[in-house]
């Protein structure tokens, strides 16, 4: 963060007349007509810290991986995180890890972390291989547009079901389908403009979901608390800290209803680019497909958290699908005292949105920013190394992703029981057609041909 002693302090610039959108909405429809567009066009008219406003309220967009970093490390404790994601996703996330600051949220954190240590992880990972392959199997054998993002999106709710409820046994598929609606609905309000408990709205929809949500996880609660297992709901049950500090009924349920909302879309959305890429670039599934055939032949069709560390190619087309196309392409703050970033003040209030988006496509940190090029992570490369902030799809400092390794993991398994199970391409001139208003996700469904292997 810049010092105020250091540099010549600017106030922020005046939104120009042609920047200030439509009436109330502000910048909100450009924003989800092309983000890109939006953030470019923001650092060229007011570099680093420029001011945006959106749905009524006074925003600045942070654009490149300084001011990025400033606000992400926050040294001077002047940004928070529940104000911010509280105006845009609402009461929906209360109480979520994301949404809590400062001390509390040091201290959930502390506890929290115990549910993602590399033991834990090898016990999630070793309980995902069956429901993938079970998911896996319902897929056709042929099919020339398969959509592959609510497939996808199926696939990781049925995961998620064993790894985090524990199978979820007492559920009905119709039960589940009613649940991963529930998500949806609270992700989704995100984008609405009408902001009160109304019937037929987006809130209303999402508060509706949140209810379906807790009385979901409140009916498994004592049979989690009653035995230790390996999924997540009854390690965040059970964990508790050197000290002792251990979770209420209620912690576990915001914090689960959080995890799975966080963990839920950005994976899937994770898959889905890696697919649509994958499906563009044969020469890289094939690579890929060989590391994953030669791991099986050397170990067995369901592999460890270590031998899927092992899938090389597949970890540098995960990190570039992550930067063309980050899941969580902004995250948001509010200054909660005045603050100087970039040598601009912004005063106590500001809402901020962290475009890291933005830095994951400029020229000065990559070369050829737009193109699909995955060697540009390998080790003699590291581009990502120009700036500490140039690839930030986890975020960083304090809210740094808790669940970056799981996310790793739970990809990279999905991906490879799919590379041995099928072959896909997608058309080299496809670009998807994204909706924006909440996670960025191919309103397309993303068809692919895909193909069943005959001989693996
Ligand atoms: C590719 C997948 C994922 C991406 C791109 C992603 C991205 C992010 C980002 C950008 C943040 C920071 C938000 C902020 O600074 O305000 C975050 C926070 C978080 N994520 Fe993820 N995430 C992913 C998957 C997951 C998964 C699978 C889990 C859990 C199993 C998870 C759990 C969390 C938690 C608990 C936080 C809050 C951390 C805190 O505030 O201390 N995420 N994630």
């Amino acid at each position: 963060m810049t010092s105020a002693t250091s540099v010549p302090v600017r106030e922020l610039p005046a939104v120009r007349r042609e920047d200030r959108g439509v009436p109330f909405l502000g910048r909100a429809f450009a924003y989800a007509k092309d983000p890109v567009a939006l953030f470019q066009r923001q650092w060229e008219h007011y570099g680093p810290v420029a001011p945006l406003p959106i749905l009524g309220d006074r925003w600045v967009m942070l654009l490149g991986p300084d001011a990025c970093q400033a606000a992400l490390t926050n040294r001077d404790k002047a940004f928070a995180n529940g104000p911010a994601w509280t105006r845009l996703v609402g009461p929906f996330f209360h109480r979520g890890l994301m949404l809590l600051d400062f001390e509390e949220h040091h201290l959930h954190r502390r506890i929290m972390q115990e549910a993602f240590t590399r033991p834990r992880l090898e016990g999630y990972a070793a309980g995902m291989h069956p429901a993938i392959e079970r998911g896996l199997a319902t897929w056709p054998d042929t099919d020339p547009a398969y959509r592959t993002y609510p497939a996808l999106k199926q696939l990781t709710l049925d995961v998620a079901a064993d790894i985090f409820m524990g199978g979820a046994e007492d559920s009905t598929p119709q039960e589940m389908e009613q649940v991963n609606r529930a998500f949806i609905a609270c992700v989704q309000s995100a984008s609405a403009l009408v902001r009160k408990d109304l019937p037929f709205t987006r809130w209303g929809r999402g508060h509706r979901g949140r209810e379906v949500l807790e009385r979901w996880l409140r009916h498994y609660l004592p049979s989690r608390r009653a035995r230790v297992t390996d999924d997540l709901f009854s390690q965040l049950c059970h964990i508790e800290t050197e000290d002792g500090e251990r979770f209420s009924d209620d912690d576990v349920v915001n914090h689960m209803i959080f995890l799975m909302m966080a963990a839920h879309d950005t994976s899937t959305i994770t898959l889905s680019t890696m697919m649509q890429y994958l499906g563009q670039h044969p020469e890289w599934q094939e690579r890929c497909r060989g590391e994953s055939d030669a791991l099986s032949a050397r170990t067995s069709d369901r592999p460890t958290l270590t031998e899927l560390d092992s899938l090389t190619s597949l970890d540098l087309v995960m990190r570039e699908c992550l930067r063309l196309r980050a899941p969580v392409p902004v995250v948001v703050r509010r200054a909660v005292k005045d603050v100087v970033v970039e040598g601009v003040r912004i005063p106590a209030g500001t809402f901020v949105t962290v475009a890291a988006q933005f830095s994951h496509l400029m020229p000065e940190l990559w070369t050829d920013p737009t193109a699909f090029d995955p060697e540009r992570f390998s080790p003699e490369r590291r581009e990502d190394k120009s700036h500490r902030f140039a690839w930030e799809p986890f975020g960083g400092g304090v809210h740094k992703c808790l669940g970056m390794f799981f996310a790793g993991m739970e990809v990279t398994a999905v991906m490879h029981h799919l590379l041995r199970s099928y072959e896909w391409s997608v058309d080299p001139s496809y670009v998807a057609p994204l909706d924006n208003r909440s996670l960025p996700f191919p309103k397309d469904g993303q068809p692919v041909d895909l193909r069943r292997r005959a001989v693996r």
